[in-house]
């Protein structure tokens, strides 16, 4: 079975919310993402979305964006992300499912046949694709099915229900649930509507679905555990390693601490 149906399976027997931290490949370097994936399991990420940097980001905000920027300065290669993911996914013991998160365009660039499969043979258990259209989404979908590879698509609060439709059936895995409409980055408040865009979704699939863009504080992952099956938390996590800027035992250290403090409310 692949990784991300047994773990929410896992999950939904002990009625928890899974929580996924995004992380920048080669942020600043792929030697420190080599050091953190580790680290952050331990602090107790159940998976993680794993973002291929791109120099032209479609719906990243600011903080995702300089981190891709870091990644690109040290002139990062797609063949060290897999490389590094292979090694972390082969660590004895490894239990958190990797998911990589990569525009369409550079998945068509290589293939999608191609990334699929380096994908797989690197560990990664699906693929969070952002930008493609769900009209294009099928063949994609079919690919990824014939070879238990997860796609998971993002529905936003402007998807129309028709089109929801499509999204969660092209989707495998879980959901990604786009709390706001914009980009990504840390917000004060989520939407009160996102609650019924949940429940609607609840009617549509019985996929897990997992909501992030905005999430930043333990408080909002409480509020989320009700009506999520996952938290994603990107700009926020990612800030810290800005933060700490060339004090890279630092940046471990908070984006560790502050990876079990947004856990914690889940139990
Ligand atoms: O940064 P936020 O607001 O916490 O949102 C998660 C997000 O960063 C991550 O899932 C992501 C990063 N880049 C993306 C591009 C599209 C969709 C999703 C993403």
């Amino acid at each position: 079975m692949n990784p991300i149906d047994s773990l929410f399976q896992r999950l939904r027997a002990q009625k928890r919310a899974a929580f996924m931290p995004f992380l920048t490949a080669g942020d600043p370097d792929i030697a420190f993402t080599r050091e953190l994936l580790p680290a952050v399991a331990d602090a107790g990420a159940d998976l993680m979305e794993i973002g291929f940097p791109f120099s032209d980001p479609i719906a990243d905000g600011p903080v995702i964006q300089a981190s891709y920027t870091r990644a690109l300065n040290h002139k990062l290669k797609i063949a060290d992300v897999f490389a590094a993911l292979r090694d972390t996914a082969a660590r004895p013991n490894w239990s958190a499912p990797l998911v990589s998160m990569a525009s369409y365009s550079l998945m068509f660039k290589m293939g999608p046949t191609a990334f699929i499969e380096a994908a797989q043979k690197s560990g990664v258990s699906g693929a969070v694709v952002p930008d493609v259209p769900v009209e294009e989404a099928e063949e994609l979908s079919k690919l990824a099915r014939d070879r238990d590879f997860k796609l998971i698509l993002l529905v936003t609060p402007t998807t129309s229900p028709e089109r929801a439709a499509k999204v969660v059936q092209a989707c495998s895995g879980f959901v990604y649930v786009v709390s706001v409409v914009g980009i990504t980055g840390a917000r004060e408040a989520l939407p009160s509507a996102l609650r019924e865009q949940l429940a609607r979704l609840r009617t549509m699939t019985d996929l897990p679905l997992c909501v992030g863009f905005g999430v930043s504080r333990p408080e909002q992952v409480r509020d989320l555990k009700e009506i999520a099956d996952g938290v994603i938390v990107g700009s926020a996590v990612v800030k810290k390693l800005e933060a700490a800027g060339a004090d890279r035992a630092k940046g471990l250290e908070d984006v560790k601490r502050f990876v079990a403090e947004l856990r914690a409310p889940l139990g």
